[in-house]
């Protein structure tokens, strides 16, 4: 559904997006994901022909999105990042002027706004104007407004901006729900959401691709180098470098608590654990010990890991 290869887009002598290729399936769920100025905004601006790239392609639907920007705009919902809409306009009247600036006709713009407002659960406000609205309710006009000609594909970037948890969770049904039918790109910083409704994840960050999979192979990769928490009581400056020199240690960090008791994070190589080891040390000693567990990495400690700065 999108083929992209070696996309650039130079801004002056900054270079936003270097050269980046990824493939999107047909009725798959992608995040797309990267701290802010990553690039995100820049590579979806290109993919829906708002923004000329410096060079490589981009092919949507089969096509070039350059050069045959307006078939494949038609197959492409894009709904921006502050969906801009006219405050003086009523719902329904907004929805059916852009349905009729997207090419249908009367009566097919009559159905499908009908279809939108329903999908999008609109029925109570589509007489509102649009000034009176919520923050929920503006990005639900602006991804009806996306889907109203029926597009193959649905470019979101950050749908979920600014809202509430219940507008969030609300957003995210309907995005899972609309993935049955279409395949859609998806930028946003909440990792949470990613997990839970991508099929894959693609991590931007600087205008370079730093990782495309699923979010589970991702998070396995990580797992690999193990990560073990405990909370032990005694001495910091003997406990840490005592577990610093155990094998397949590889960073001690430590965090006093109240009373004589530290939280340390101990990490560890891939592919073992070293919890048995840790007791043993810590029983020799005979400090008092309250936890000792692994944790298992989330998406988030990926995109920590693959953008953090230091
Ligand atoms: N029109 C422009 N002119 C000059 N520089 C720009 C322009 N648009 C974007 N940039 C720069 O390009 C880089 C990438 O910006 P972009 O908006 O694509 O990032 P982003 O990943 O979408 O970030 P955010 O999460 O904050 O929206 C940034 O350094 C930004 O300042």
């Amino acid at each position: 559904m999108i083929e992209v290869r070696q996309l650039t887009k130079s801004f002056a002598r900054h270079q936003a997006v270097k050269g980046i290729d990824f493939n999107v399936a047909p009725g798959e769920i992608v995040g797309f994901l990267g701290p802010n100025g990553a690039g995100k905004t820049t590579t979806l601006r290109m993919l829906t022909g708002y923004l000329p790239p410096t060079s490589g392609s981009a092919r949507v639907a089969g096509f070039d999105i350059f050069r045959q920007s307006l078939e494949a705009r038609r197959c492409i919902g894009y709904m921006p990042e502050n969906v801009p809409l006219y405050d003086d306009m009523r719902v329904r009247e907004y929805l059916k002027y852009r349905a009729t600036l997207k090419g249908l006709s009367n009566r097919d713009a009559r159905r499908r706004v009908n279809e939108v407002i329903e999908i999008c659960g609109l029925e109570a406000v589509r007489r509102k104007m649009i000034r009176v609205l919520s923050k929920g309710y503006r990005q639900r006009v602006g991804l009806a407004d996306a889907l109203v000609h029926e597009p193959q594909l649905l470019i979101l970037d950050e749908p979920t901006n600014g809202l509430d948890p219940n507008q969030i969770r609300q957003i995210r049904d309907l995005i899972k729900k609309l993935s049955e039918k279409h395949t859609i790109l998806l930028s946003t910083h909440i990792l949470h959401e990613v997990e839970m409704t991508c099929g894959r994840v693609i991590i931007i960050d600087g205008g370079q691709i730093k990782a495309q999979d699923t979010p589970q192979n991702l998070v396995a990769g990580m797992r690999a180098a193990g990560r073990i928490h405990a909370e032990i009581s005694g001495d910091l400056g003997v406990i840490g470098p005592a577990l610093q020199r155990l094998d397949h240690v590889k960073r001690v960090t430590s965090e006093p608590l109240t009373d004589d008791w530290a939280h340390y994070e101990i990490l560890v190589d891939s592919g073992t654990d070293a919890r048995e080891r840790i007791h043993e040390l810590i029983s020799q000693y005979g400090w008092p010990l309250r936890s000792l567990h692994r944790k298992d990495a989330t998406l988030e400690d990926v995109f920590v890991e693959l953008t953090r700065r230091d």
